[in-house]
């Protein structure tokens, strides 16, 4: 999969991927990621990309330009791809959004504009408008790279680990179990007695029941479509 990234900040694009989960899938050759930086498609010789707004209000507006130039750049090669623009007004990005993005697109453009946000005229020429949640960040890049990371966790051999990204939490419908490794004893801060039993049986209910719990404490909203044994367990926890 590739992802192209247009930005004025290339550095944080590019500093993040090196890392991680995704340093790793660059390796493999699973994952592609070239970053544009914007600047390189204005035509002064300041490089400009941003201008007063029209009818007046605080800060600065990206202009079209910049945007147009550089879309029309990447479409010359004819390939497919799916432009995603960043913003606080988007579409709710989620994980169902991003297990979509890996089954459907070979190829995302992720337009990450800065200031006040951007010329209107730039949702011409793009797919979706996707924002990651209800805070305002300072630029598109946070959250292209919040996309970026969640959907090549999808990929297949991307982990490494198949079933990491299949069990990952929110994928089952409802939170992750808690986590514990080494020292069983932390100050006095013990490790659950259940985890040390090796009743594997005895365990995955565990998790499962404290999954729920999670789920019911901080993510209600998540309890949807439950199986009728995890409908069970919620009741045992009501
Ligand atoms: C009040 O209106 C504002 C509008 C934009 C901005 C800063 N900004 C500029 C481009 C840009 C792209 C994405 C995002 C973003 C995405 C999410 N989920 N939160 N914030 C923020 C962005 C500040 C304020």
């Amino acid at each position: 999969m590739k992802f192209e990234v247009l930005t004025i900040f290339p550095e944080i694009i590019e500093c993040y991927i090196k890392h991680g989960v995704l340093g790793k899938a660059l390796n493999k050759g699973i994952v592609e990621v070239k970053v544009y930086n914007l600047r390189d498609f204005t035509s002064d010789k300041h490089k400009k990309v941003d201008d007063y707004p029209y009818g007046g209000g605080a800060g600065m507006v990206m202009q079209i330009e910049p945007f147009y130039n550089a879309i029309m750049h990447l479409k010359a090669d004819e390939k497919p791809r799916k432009l995603v623009l960043l913003s606080p007004q988007g579409r709710k990005f989620t994980q169902k959004l991003a297990q979509k993005f890996m089954e459907e697109s070979k190829a995302m453009v992720l337009i990450c504009g800065r200031y006040e946000g951007i010329d209107e005229r730039v949702k011409a020429f793009v797919d979706e408008e996707v924002s990651i949640g209800d805070y305002v960040l300072s630029g598109g890049e946070l959250a292209a790279l919040v996309i970026i990371d969640s959907v090549v966790r999808l990929i297949p051999g991307a982990l490494g680990d198949e079933l990491s990204a299949v069990e990952d939490s929110f994928m089952k419908g409802f939170l992750d179990y808690p986590h514990y490794t080494r020292p069983e004893d932390f100050k006095g801060m013990k490790v659950p007695e259940v985890l040390l039993s090796g009743d594997h049986k005895k365990i995955a209910l565990w998790r499962k029941r404290q999954a729920l719990k999670n789920t019911l404490k901080n993510r209600p909203d998540l309890l949807k479509n439950l199986s009728p044994e995890d409908m069970r367990i919620l009741k045992e926890l009501c």
